[in-house]
């Protein structure tokens, strides 16, 4: 099956990210950065910025991309194609919708206790403004059984 291709926004300003508490769907209860699906005819960095403006109300000139991560789920067939994109600078208010609520957290503050179980793994490269290629297999939602990631020159 072809990997189901998503999204991933992190808004990073000096000392500190923004992330959403995930309102209803996939992921519900956890921080995360803002994303979402890729449209036939969209490329992936008009959907990042697309659902990072759905999500969080922010508006993005520039998204560098960061990272490119696939996971597998036991028992399941779709891979999924996590592309990560990191932006500076951005316009608007951060604005709860009604998927996301948004939250500026420190960097010595970020609740990865509540947040999917890789981004401990790979937040630290994304701080560091390195560029980083990942490969998670994951049981269920919470148990990661194995993992790949490895930095890169270019994505
Ligand atoms: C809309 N998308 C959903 C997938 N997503 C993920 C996934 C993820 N781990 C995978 C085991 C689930 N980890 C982060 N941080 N984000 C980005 C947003």
């Amino acid at each position: 099956l072809s990997p189901k291709l998503l999204t991933l926004v992190l808004v990073v300003q000096p000392g500190r990210v923004l992330l959403g508490m995930k309102k209803r769907g996939f992921g519900v209860g956890k921080w995360n950065g803002f994303g979402g699906k890729v449209q036939p005819g969209e490329t992936i960095e008009a959907a990042a910025k697309r659902e990072l403006l759905e999500e969080s109300g922010l508006t993005v000139d520039a998204l560098e991309k960061i990272g490119n991560i696939k996971f597998e789920f036991v028992g399941e067939t779709q891979l999924l194609d996590v592309h990560i994109f990191r932006a500076d600078t951005f316009s608007g208010e951060p604005t709860e919708s009604d998927e996301m609520r948004p939250q500026w957290f420190e960097l010595d503050k970020i609740p990865f206790s509540q947040m999917w179980a890789d981004d401990i793994l790979w937040f630290p490269l994304m701080l560091q403004k390195k560029k980083f290629v990942g490969y998670f297999t994951f049981q269920g939602h919470d148990v990661i059984l194995s993992q790949k990631l490895e930095e890169v020159e270019a994505l």
